[in-house]
């Protein structure tokens, strides 16, 4: 062995036994629009060789939009909502039968699972995803999973599927997940700079420090670039899942632990079940503000936040929309579960002893926190923030410029 880290093979692939692999519209895609068999083929020829070997495989798959564009006449991707969201309705259907066609080859059968992030933050919606999808994999079906971007409008202008694949990765209590491209690894900048360099490792936000992440990749069909990968890394490594990012191309090697791409190693450990759905995939219906008493003690004690220490509260939530708990500045410090409507609020004190909000259905939102300006999107919109998604501030050059 010379020492090389691409010629240690990784444990961490090694030993995953289930593995979610998201794939982006760029890679899947022919350089003139439509979808690419010869693409897929050879991605289904190695995920379905892994499937051979005993590891469980979750498709994440980009390309709805990016399939439907040629058979209805479009010769790039329209910068307007409609036709996204039309693109998306006739290319689904493709792209799953194109799957489909492809995995039988193998033997293998699909299931479309088609997930709406904000639904999935509510503990009902996410308890039944996890049943099916985990009953998908247990009939030896592959789940091939994508934004239902009909109705998740935001999603298809803000959202991006590392993201979702990030969390499908919690949600399926994945051992590892695998993003790829069409570039072979994180670099430092540019990937296309004379002189950048690929990092093999990430061992935690140090690493970043010094790298420039661009937000839109060169093929012109994916959504995002290197930001929402990184921040995709970021939620599944946090939430203790190891992250390999590659090129398509790779997928053989990066299935098979070879030192491919860039290793995003795990930081942290699994958090409570819809916690992470909560915290990165809802969008707040409403807010209530709190006495500054009840803002510490709800956030550190873990003590249910009560009626009685509301102050204020904004919006028209109904019981079980996601909310943000205000503290008397207006600072956000957490993101609950709501337990009531907020018309049953009362809006001057003294009130009832009713619970708003229960400590299994709140997560704190670390500080220090600030609305995070996403990339800009190839259909024009303004670059603002997804309503009301807060990430922790990431290192200034990890954050997208307006
Ligand atoms: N620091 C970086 N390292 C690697 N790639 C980067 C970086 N910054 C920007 N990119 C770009 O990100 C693109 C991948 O993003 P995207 O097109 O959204 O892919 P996908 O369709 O696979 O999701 C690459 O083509 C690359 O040009
Ligand atoms: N749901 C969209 C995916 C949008 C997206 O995130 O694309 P990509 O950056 O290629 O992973 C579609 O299927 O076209």
């Amino acid at each position: 062995m010379t020492g090389r880290t691409e010629d240690v093979l990784r444990a961490d692939v090694l030993t995953a036994r289930r593995i979610v692999v998201k794939v982006g519209s760029s890679s899947l895609t022919t350089a003139v629009g439509g979808l690419d068999s010869d693409r897929v083929d050879a991605l289904v020829d190695v995920l379905a060789r892994a499937r051979a070997a005993g590891t469980e495989i979750v498709l994440v798959s980009s390309g709805a939009i990016a399939a439907g564009l040629a058979p209805l006449g479009l010769a790039e991707r329209p910068r307007d909502l409609a036709r996204q969201q039309a693109a998306a309705c006739v290319g689904q259907g493709l792209l799953v039968a194109r799957y489909t066609a492809s995995f039988a080859r193998h033997g293998l059968r699909v299931g479309q699972v088609l997930l709406t992030a904000d639904d999935v933050g509510r503990r009902t919606q996410y308890r039944n995803a996890h049943r099916a999808l985990s009953q998908v994999l247990a009939m030896g079906a592959v789940p091939v999973v994508n934004e239902n971007d009909t109705v998740a409008t935001a999603e298809i202008r803000f959202g991006d599927n590392d993201r979702l694949a990030a969390l499908v990765a919690h949600l399926v209590r994945a051992d590892l997940l695998v993003l790829l491209s069409d570039v072979d690894g994180l670099y430092d900048g540019d990937p296309g700079r004379p002189g950048a360099r690929r990092l093999a490792e990430v061992r935690g936000p140090g690493d970043l420090r010094d790298v420039e992440l661009g937000s839109a990749g060169l093929a012109g069909v994916g959504t995002g670039g290197m930001v929402t990968k990184v921040e995709a890394a970021r939620i599944a490594t946090d939430a203790g899942i190891p992250v390999v990012l590659t090129a398509a191309r790779h997928a053989a090697d990066a299935l098979a632990g070879r030192g491919t791409g860039t290793l995003f190693h795990r930081t942290g450990e699994r958090a409570a079940d819809h916690l992470l759905w909560l915290e990165h995939a809802s969008t707040p219906r409403g807010a209530v503000r709190l006495t500054a008493d009840a803002a510490r003690a709800v956030v550190q004690d873990n003590r249910p936040l009560l009626a009685a220490d509301v102050t204020g509260v904004e919006g028209h939530f109904a019981a079980g929309d996601p909310v943000e708990l205000l503290d008397e500045d207006g600072r956000v410090v957490a993101r609950g579960l709501a337990g009531v409507d907020a018309r049953e609020l009362p809006r001057t004190r003294p009130s009832p002893p009713r619970e708003v909000v229960h400590p299994d259905d709140l997560v704190p939102v670390a500080g220090p926190t600030r609305a995070v300006e996403r990339p800009v999107p190839r259909d024009g919109t303004p670059a603002r923030g997804r309503t009301g998604v807060r990430i922790r501030v990431l290192p200034a050059s990890a954050v997208p410029g307006p």
